[in-house]
């Protein structure tokens, strides 16, 4: 019987009647995409190319040497339009992937802007453009709705701190690379999918060769699963700020070593001298924020201040932020928008308002706040991705259960690091006594 579970909405182009083509939306499995979809959709591709681009403003009048060539070499009398060339076609299980050459004068921005017409005249659910390196763009199509329900693409990012935490809605993964952008934010509404973005996070990081340190001052509810590969955690704010502190203190002793071997980052030791990477994550960063007395307002000032120090320093001493929260603007109090500017990299999911979707985007990609603002709340785990260069993208996590993170960070416990510094923080990792072995007594016959 068919799993209705895995059916797929698939846009499959039709040879109708009279050799026009036609479109009809059946539900299918993902598979039927593979199967019968994607040679379709290639075939309609190569055979439509031409017109297409030409339909869609897409051409540019051929150069008088071509035209000369045309009509005095092959004898044709008239002279075409000439669309992009085609340079590469690659077919995924997710849709094609077709690098164009443009000609002189057409730029990525036309492109982009015939975008939405190339998928209606190709009949695929999205066509997503990008701009390779300078005179050529990669047409991502994807045949159905990859965010629906995301399957990870196989291969593993480049890179010594990059794991692919996500899915984005051009069929390519959504790769967090530490390296590139050190530090980040994650924002979202209750629900929202902020814990499974974090939880998929962990649970690509616990197999690198990387110290995991955890702040959830929720008493940890959220983070105790992952004690296992955590090398330190706090679960109140008074151990936060302890932890902190101790993290501080690991990052000079760390720019100590640096200063001693004349390097100017950890990645530029060899491999046994480097400190091991480390990854702060704070689940809920407004507990950090939050006081009731004048004495907590010390600790939160101090707490705050630590972490905009190692948002501005520690990414050279290979200690990374990953900071999550429902909201994060300046009325979280004193140095939440200093700290805001250190985390560049952003995962906005669905928020209760456009301020806080302008918290999460407006400084580093402004188009991205109206994308955040249409996210249903029937698609938890859905979120707008913006990066400094002003980009953006939809991505959506893998479901991943918490025991299923739980239990990958069991079965990667022996390469969670010891850091001298952290250790009164490494977590107890909980062990459950075996079972009594029950007592077997010889039955003894009532008559005996
Ligand atoms: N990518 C996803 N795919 C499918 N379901 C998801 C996804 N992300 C989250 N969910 C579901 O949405 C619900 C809320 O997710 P999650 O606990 O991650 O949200 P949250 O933002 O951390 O909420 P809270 O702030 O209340 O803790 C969960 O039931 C989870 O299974």
């Amino acid at each position: 019987m068919t799993d209705l579970s895995t059916l797929w909405e698939v846009g499959l182009p039709l040879a109708g009647a009279g050799g026009g083509l036609g479109y009809a939306k059946v539900r299918a499995p993902r598979v039927f995409w593979s199967l019968v979809g994607l040679p379709v959709a290639t075939t309609r591709f190569a055979v439509t190319y031409r017109s297409t681009m030409d339909v869609c403003g897409l051409t540019v009048q051929p150069s008088r040497l071509r035209a000369f060539m045309v009509r005095n070499v092959a004898r044709r009398p008239d002279v075409q339009p000439v669309p992009p060339k085609v340079r590469r076609v690659r077919a995924s299980s997710t849709g094609l992937r077709v690098t164009l050459r443009l000609p002189a004068g057409l730029e990525p921005a036309d492109v982009m802007a015939a975008s939405e017409r190339l998928r209606h005249a190709w009949g695929v659910h999205s066509v997503h453009v990008t701009e390779t390196k300078p005179g050529f763009v990669e047409l991502r199509m994807t045949g159905y709705d990859v965010l629906r329900k995301v399957k990870m693409p196989r291969g593993v990012p480049s890179g010594p701190m990059a794991v692919a935490v996500a899915l984005r809605e051009d069929g390519t993964p959504f790769v967090r690379d530490y390296l590139k952008v050190p530090h980040a934010l994650t924002l979202g509404a209750n629900q929202s999918g902020k814990s499974m973005y974090q939880r998929n996070l962990i649970a690509r990081l616990a197999r690198l060769r990387v110290a995991l340190v955890g702040i959830d001052c929720k008493r940890g509810v959220e983070q105790k699963g992952f004690a296992p590969r955590l090398s330190a955690l706090a679960i109140t704010p008074e151990e936060a700020s302890g932890l902190l502190d101790a993290l501080v203190a690991e990052m000079e002793t760390r720019f100590d070593l640096l200063s001693n071997l004349g390097a100017s980052d950890v990645w530029e030791l060899p491999d046994g001298l480097r400190p091991v990477p480390v990854v702060l994550l704070v689940d809920e960063v407004a507990e950090l924020f939050l006081v009731a007395t004048k004495k907590d307002e010390e600790r939160r000032d101090r707490m705050v201040t630590q972490l905009i120090r190692l948002g501005q320093m520690a990414r050279a001493a290979g200690i990374f932020l990953e900071v999550c929260g429902q909201r994060f603007g300046s009325d979280l109090g004193k140095g939440a928008t200093a700290l805001r500017a250190q985390l560049t990299g952003r995962v906005v999911h669905r928020v209760n308002d456009k301020q806080t979707a302008e918290m999460g985007l407006a400084d580093i990609a402004p188009d991205a706040v109206v994308a955040v603002t249409t996210i249903p709340p029937d698609k938890p785990g859905l979120a707008v991705a913006g990066d400094t260069s002003g980009g953006w993208s939809r991505i959506r996590t893998p479901h991943l259960t918490a025991a299923e993170a739980a239990a990958i960070c069991a079965e990667h416990a022996h390469l969670t690091p010891d850091i001298p510094a952290l250790a009164p923080y490494r977590p107890v990792v909980p062990t459950f006594a075996k079972p009594a072995e029950p007592i077997l007594v010889k039955p003894v016959p009532a008559t005996s």
